[in-house]
């Protein structure tokens, strides 16, 4: 028998088995099982068609954003407008067979922006050239989902799904759990928090479901057994996404509204150039994305040439942002900005110190 058909008996064991405090222990097996086969699906060595590497497209840029839908939804011509690029555009299904790479720049930040082919339903299970694409999916900062405004509503929860079999996680930070595998002592389990979607008990029979006898976990959040099965599988992506209406040109001003206030959404008409700044905007709000100015000694920064990087990063990035040379002969640096502690004045910082939005930072080397 082969994955999809395993994936399907487990599902359909699923479906059969009543939800209840009596089933929650074999259901939770059941869960861990069928995460199991589908991270199997996605291997690249496996054999059931297709394989799970993306397209080969290298990384470009501060960040790199990917364009997903169903076929002929506008993905083409939205890239075309907002980048230089020439992605062929048509009236009919699957025109894009690859993936197709643009450049937005913004802020001094360059954002690639990937084009996909349209995906269909079961495009997880290898539909089409699905897997492909959802692969590429996974490495990818940003996701925007592109909705056609004139068709149904399913479109979305059904995109939602397919991402979610292969494993990414949208809008959804990594469960607070530690997780650490021994070779012996058993289990030790703790939960700093009370849980109330998953106990104990379920847990314990997940990890004995994975021949994980010997670890300890300690739980710091009210996780769902869902969850834990993500912490365990390790390989989940936690990307955000941001709904993206297209064709709003062609419903009526009441349906764009009702769109348009629903959360992390953008209505745009592509071809009609309508919203699509406002789009960029919230790209890169939803980048996270943080530009930090350099400035030499005795002179002004360099506001024309700002270094930009995903929020978190430290004094370290930066100087890998100027120069791989840099980082090595390390002494110290000055930070102007938000994240210095005497704000408006500079503070002296090591490499592991967290800049903020439009810090200023001066690097002094040995
Ligand atoms: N009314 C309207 N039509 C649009 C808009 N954007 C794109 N279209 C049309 O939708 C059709 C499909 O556009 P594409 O850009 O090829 O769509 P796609 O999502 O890239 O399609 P595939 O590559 O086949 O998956 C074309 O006929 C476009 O002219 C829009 O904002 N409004
Ligand atoms: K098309
Ligand atoms: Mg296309």
């Amino acid at each position: 028998m082969g994955i999809v058909e395993k994936i399907k008996e487990v599902e359909e064991e699923m479906a059969r088995t009543q939800k209840n405090k009596a089933t929650e222990y074999h259901l939770g097996l059941l869960k861990a099982k069928l995460a199991r086969y589908r991270a199997q699906l996605l291997e690249p060595a496996a054999k059931s068609g297709g394989g799970g590497t993306g397209f080969d497209v290298q990384k470009a840029g501060d960040a790199r954003v990917a364009l997903i839908g169903f076929p002929s939804v506008g993905k083409s011509t939205l890239l075309n407008k907002l980048t230089h690029t020439a992605s062929e555009a048509a009236a009919y299904e699957f025109t894009t067979l690859t993936a197709i790479p643009g450049v937005i720049e913004y802020k001094g930040a360059r954002i690639q922006l990937l084009d996909l082919p349209g995906i269909v339903e079961g495009a997880s299970q290898g539909r089409g050239r699905g897997r492909q694409v959802v692969s590429t999916a996974k490495t990818a900062d940003l996701i925007l989902i592109i909705l056609d405004a004139t068709k149904s509503d399913e479109q979305r929860r059904l995109l939602e799904i397919e991402l979610d079999t292969v494993g990414i996680r949208l809008n959804k930070q990594r469960p607070d759990v530690v997780f650490k595998r021994k070779t012996t002592g058993g289990i030790t389990f703790t939960a700093t928090v009370k849980l109330t979607k998953t106990d104990e008990k379920t847990i314990r029979t997940i990890l004995a479901g994975y021949k994980l006898h010997n670890c300890d976990v300690m739980i710091r959040e009210d996780i769902t057994t869902d969850e834990f099965i993500d912490v365990l599988i390790g390989t989940r992506k936690y990307i955000p996404c941001v709904y993206v209406y297209n064709k709003v040109d062609a419903i009526s001003l009441e349906q764009v509204d009702k769109l348009a206030r629903t959360p992390r959404t953008v209505v745009i008409s592509a071809e009609m150039d309508l919203n699509l700044e406002y789009l960029v905007d919230r790209i890169w709000e939803h980048l996270n994305m943080v530009k930090v100015y350099t400035k030499k000694r005795g002179v002004h920064p360099d506001l024309d040439d700002p270094i930009c990087m995903r929020k978190g990063s430290t004094i370290e990035h930066v100087c890998d942002g100027v120069h791989r040379s840099l980082a090595p002969n390390f002494k110290y640096a000055l930070v102007w900005g938000k994240s210095s502690k005497f704000n408006p004045h500079a503070q002296k910082v090591g490499l592991n110190h967290l800049v903020q939005d439009e810090d200023v930072v001066s690097i002094f080397t040995k």
